[in-house]
């Protein structure tokens, strides 16, 4: 049986950090699938695409030559034999990222690409509609939320972190932005599966969101 564990929610609730730990832990596959729309976003635009065509995205997202390749303890991201790591990363691919992913045509693109990454190793999936379109029959299925303030400050400290001065405000307007059109969409909007665990992080560590989601992890499987 090829486990499954889907994580999906907000930018800035930890998913990231949460499914990296989980894969770490139980030896599973990830799979980030927000870096597959950054580079669709990122390749659009160094093709000079308009984030309004969704035909012409369509074929960006259908013809990505697209790489992870682990190096050093870290996975890199290639797009047409460039390391764009820190390219998908910035502000502005973020924001075209969210962009393109309103497009039903580019959704069903890359919708085989997300779902070749389970393999019988098992798999933990980061997203947005990881347990409702991509993985429907995920045997365990979260859904992790913060309020958008905590996830603007947690962006902010991230920020601060790496050495780059940020504004709140400007985080906060930007993370509302992005939440409001993955919400709204119209294909595979932000939305809990039916049979997922609701978890909110914004009072809880680190530490206590991968406990909380591993005993839950372990008591789902046990039950199979
Ligand atoms: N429960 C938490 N409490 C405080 N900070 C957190 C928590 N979870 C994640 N973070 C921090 O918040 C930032 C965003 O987390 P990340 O995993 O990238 O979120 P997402 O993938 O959902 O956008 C990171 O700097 C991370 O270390
Ligand atoms: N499964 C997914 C993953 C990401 N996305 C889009 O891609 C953008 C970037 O995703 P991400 O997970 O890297 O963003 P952060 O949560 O790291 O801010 C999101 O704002 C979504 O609009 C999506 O539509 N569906």
């Amino acid at each position: 049986m090829n486990v499954i564990i889907t994580v999906d929610g907000p930018s800035g609730a930890g998913k990231g950090t949460l499914c990296y730990a989980l894969a770490d832990k139980l030896g599973f596959n990830l799979l980030d699938s927000g870096a597959i729309y950054r580079v669709t976003g990122l390749a659009a635009l160094k093709k000079g695409v308009a984030l309004d065509d969704e035909k012409a995205l369509a074929e960006v997202a259908r013809h990505l030559d697209l790489q992870f390749i682990p190096q050093n303890g870290e996975v890199t991201v290639w797009l047409n034999s460039e390391d764009v790591s820190q390219q998908i990363r910035t502000q502005e691919t973020a924001d075209a990222a969210s962009q393109v992913a309103v497009f039903p045509l580019v959704r069903a693109a890359l919708l085989q690409r997300q779902q070749d990454f389970a393999t019988e190793k098992g798999l933990v999936a980061d997203g947005r509609d990881m347990g409702t379109v991509v993985f429907p029959h995920a045997q365990v299925k979260i859904f992790l939320d913060a309020s958008a303030e905590e996830r603007a400050k947690r962006r902010l400290k991230q920020l601060q972190n790496k050495g780059i001065n940020g504004n709140f405000d400007e985080i906060l307007a930007e993370i509302k932005a992005r939440d409001f059109r993955d919400r709204n969409r119209a294909v595979a909007p932000l939305v809990p599966a039916d049979d997922a665990l609701l978890l909110d992080s914004t009072v809880l560590s680190i530490e206590q969101v991968i406990e909380t989601a591993l005993n839950y992890i372990h008591q789902q499987l046990k039950s199979l």
